[in-house]
């Protein structure tokens, strides 16, 4: 088979020069274009040596519909505006769509499960394979343990994440609701201030840090009667994100329309 032709947009952005790095780096797939924000000044620049790995003859360039109709798929970690419109861009053309993007809203999702008709979509959170095997045993947590153990998660990131909670900590959360076989709206708690009460029974917390250069930290604490089981992943290079969205890309290729997790593609949904 051809190697697989990957459109990075976002590409001046920090997980778009990892992307550009790991395609690079991956057999079997090609940076066929690079893409970002009419008025970016990365536009016009080579993408390899804007992710610092030498010039591969692909000139970022914010036209993208020409970049889509010649390729097999899209690499995505941009806004959730950009991926609105690009899901329905991969939707025509039929390819590919990895989105990373976080912070995603209700008509963003609606959007993006119509283009799933049509392209093959791969969205997570996290694209690593510990945070999703993390779900797992988190989702498994919450269904061994009772309500006595009160679920909070904590997460921290780089101080400039514009989005919270992050898009790991609600899947986090939800594996956690899941296992209790709860709905996770119904029961979360992302902000508390003043007085606040007593925590209500059931309700699954989030804090969230921000500062410096942490590339993403991750605990799902079950707080019980006289004991604490901590469950945490610590992300230490966003290369990881990028090596994962790559594989998924190759993964989906051969898979029919429709909308896919990375615990789908890894085998970790159950
Ligand atoms: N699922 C996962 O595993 C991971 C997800 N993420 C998520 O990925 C997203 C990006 O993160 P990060 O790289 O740190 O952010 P950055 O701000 O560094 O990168 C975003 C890039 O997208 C560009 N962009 C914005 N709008 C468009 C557009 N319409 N077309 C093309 N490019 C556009 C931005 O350009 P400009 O700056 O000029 O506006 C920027 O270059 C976030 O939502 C983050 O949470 C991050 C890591 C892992
Ligand atoms: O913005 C980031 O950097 C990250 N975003 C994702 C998230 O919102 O969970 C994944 C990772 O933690 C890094």
């Amino acid at each position: 088979m051809n190697d697989m032709r990957l459109v990075v947009v976002g590409a001046g952005g920090r997980m778009g020069r990892a992307l550009i790095r790991a395609v690079t780096e991956m057999e079997g797939a090609v940076v066929s274009a690079a893409i970002d924000r009419e008025g970016s000044q990365v536009i016009g620049k080579d993408a390899g040596e804007l992710a610092g790995v030498g010039p591969i003859g692909v000139a970022v360039s914010d036209d993208p519909l020409p970049a889509f109709a010649k390729a097999d798929g899209v690499l995505d970690f941009t806004s959730p505006a950009a991926t609105r419109l690009y899901s329905e861009f991969a939707a025509q053309a039929r390819i590919v769509h990895v989105i990373g993007t976080t912070g995603l809203g209700a008509e963003d999702e609606e959007r993006i499960n119509a283009a799933a008709r049509h392209a093959r979509i791969v969205k997570s959170g996290n694209m690593s394979f510990g945070v999703n095997l993390l779900a797992a045993l988190v989702r498994k947590a919450a269904e061994v343990l009772d309500v006595d153990y009160d679920i909070e998660i904590v997460e921290m990131h780089h101080k400039h994440k514009v989005d919270a909670p992050s898009g790991t900590a609600l899947l986090l959360g939800k594996a956690a609701a899941d296992g209790r076989k709860i709905t996770l709206d119904d029961h979360s708690v992302r902000v508390r201030d003043g007085h606040t009460g007593p925590r209500r029974e059931g309700d699954i917390g989030f804090a969230t840090l921000r500062g410096g250069s942490v590339v993403g930290d991750h605990s799902v604490i079950f707080a019980g009667p006289g004991e604490r089981l901590t469950l945490s992943h610590h992300a230490e290079d966003r290369q990881l994100f990028a090596a994962g969205a790559v594989k998924a890309a190759l993964l989906a290729r051969n898979m029919k329309p429709g909308l896919y997790s990375m615990a789908d593609l890894l085998g970790l949904a159950f």
